[in-house]
C-alpha cells in the first residue's frame, strides 16, 4: 500500500492528457490510476503506456468514468465543457478531487458546477501555470493604478487547434483588469470586432485572438495610453507547465473542505 494520490487523467489522448500522464507518471508526490477517454476512442482497451508509443505499464484506458474515478483520490480533466460537467458529477459520488483545465465553458454551465462542489472539491483554472497566475495578479495591479486614459486590450495567440475564444487565460486577464479598475467585465467586454464597428471605446476591454500552427499559448495586456504603452506579456512554449499547475492543484485539494477554488488557492497568490 502506498498512501500517494491515485490520479485519473481524462482525455488522455489529448495534447493536455498525454501532457498530464507523462507528468504523473514522473512523480513521486502521486501515482496514475486510470485513464479515461471518450467511447469509441482507439485508445479504449489499450494499455497507456503502449497507446502512447512506448511500454506498457498497466494502466488500461476506459471509457467507464465513474469505475475509473472510484479508486482516485484526484481526477486532471483538460477535454470539453460537456464532458468536465459529466466528470464533475462523477467526481463528486466518487468524493475525488476534480482539476478542472477546459476552457469555454459558458457561464451557465459554470453555474450547473456548483451541485458537485457541494461533496467534492474543485479546483478550476483557464491557466494552471505559475507564471500566468502571476501576471493575473499584475494586471490587477497596473489596472488599480491607471486610468481610464490608458486602453486596455488583451491580446492572445494559441495553435490552430484551438476551439474556443477569447482563450480561459484571456477572460483571466480580462476580469483581472475590469477588477483592477473597480468596473464588471460584462459591462466593458469588447471582443470580435469585424467590420466598421466605431471608434473604441473609452474604458472598454478589448480582446484580439490569433489562431495559428503550434502557438502553445502567448499572452499580452496591453494599457495604450497617448505617448506611451506598457505590454505585460507571458509565453508558453511548453505544457509541461500547465500539467505541473495541474497536479500541484490535484496535491492541494488532499483533505480541503467541499467547494471551489482556483489557482490563487493553490499558489496562494
Ligand atoms: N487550464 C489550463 O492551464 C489549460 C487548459 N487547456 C484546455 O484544456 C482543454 C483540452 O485541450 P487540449 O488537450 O489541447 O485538447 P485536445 O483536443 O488535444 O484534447 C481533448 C481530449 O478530451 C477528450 N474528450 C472529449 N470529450 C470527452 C469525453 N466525453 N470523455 C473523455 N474524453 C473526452 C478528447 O477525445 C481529447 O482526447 C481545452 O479546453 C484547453 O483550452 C489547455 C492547456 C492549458
Ligand atoms: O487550448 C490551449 O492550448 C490552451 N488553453 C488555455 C486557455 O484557453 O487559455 C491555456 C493555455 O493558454 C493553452
Amino acid at each position: 500500500m502506498t498512501d500517494k494520490p491515485g490520479i485519473v487523467i481524462t482525455g488522455a489522448s489529448g495534447r493536455m492528457g498525454q501532457m498530464l500522464i507523462r507528468t504523473v507518471l514522473d512523480s513521486d508526490k502521486a501515482r496514475l490510476v486510470g485513464v479515461v477517454e471518450r467511447a469509441g476512442h482507439d485508445w479504449v482497451g489499450q494499455d497507456i503506456g503502449a497507446a502512447m508509443g512506448g511500454a506498457a505499464i498497466g494502466v488500461t484506458v476506459t471509457d467507464d468514468a465513474l469505475e475509473a474515478f472510484s479508486k482516485a483520490q484526484a481526477v486532471i480533466d483538460f477535454t470539453a465543457p460537456e464532458a468536465t460537467l459529466e466528470f464533475a458529477a462523477l467526481a463528486a459520488q466518487a468524493r475525488a478531487v476534480h482539476v478542472i483545465g477546459t476552457t469555454g465553458m459558458s457561464e451557465a454551465q459554470i453555474a450547473r458546477l456548483e451541485p458537485a462542489a457541494r461533496h467534492a472539491v474543485i479546483v478550476r483554472a483557464g491557466n494552471m501555470s505559475l507564471g500566468v497566475n502571476l501576471l493575473v495578479q499584475l494586471t490587477k495591479k497596473v489596472a488599480a493604478a491607471l486610468d481610464e486614459d490608458f486602453d486596455i486590450e488583451v491580446i492572445e495567440a494559441h495553435h490552430h487547434h484551438k476551439v474556443d475564444a477569447p482563450s480561459g487565460t484571456a477572460l483571466m486577464l480580462g476580469e483581472a483588469a475590469a477588477e483592477g479598475r473597480g468596473v464588471t467585465l460584462a459591462d466593458v467586454s469588447d471582443s470580435g470586432r469585424d467590420g466598421i464597428t466605431g471608434a473604441r471605446k473609452r474604458g472598454d476591454i478589448g480582446f484580439s485572438a490569433i489562431r495559428g500552427g503550434d502557438i502553445v499559448g502567448e499572452h499580452d495586456v496591453l494599457f495604450a495610453a497617448a505617448g506611451e504603452r506598457i505590454v505585460l506579456r507571458h509565453m508558453a512554449t511548453d505544457r509541461a507547465i500547465f500539467a505541473r499547475g495541474a497536479l500541484k492543484a490535484a496535491l492541494w485539494g488532499q483533505g480541503k473542505d467541499p467547494g471551489q477554488y482556483d489557482m490563487m488557492d493553490v499558489l496562494g497568490l
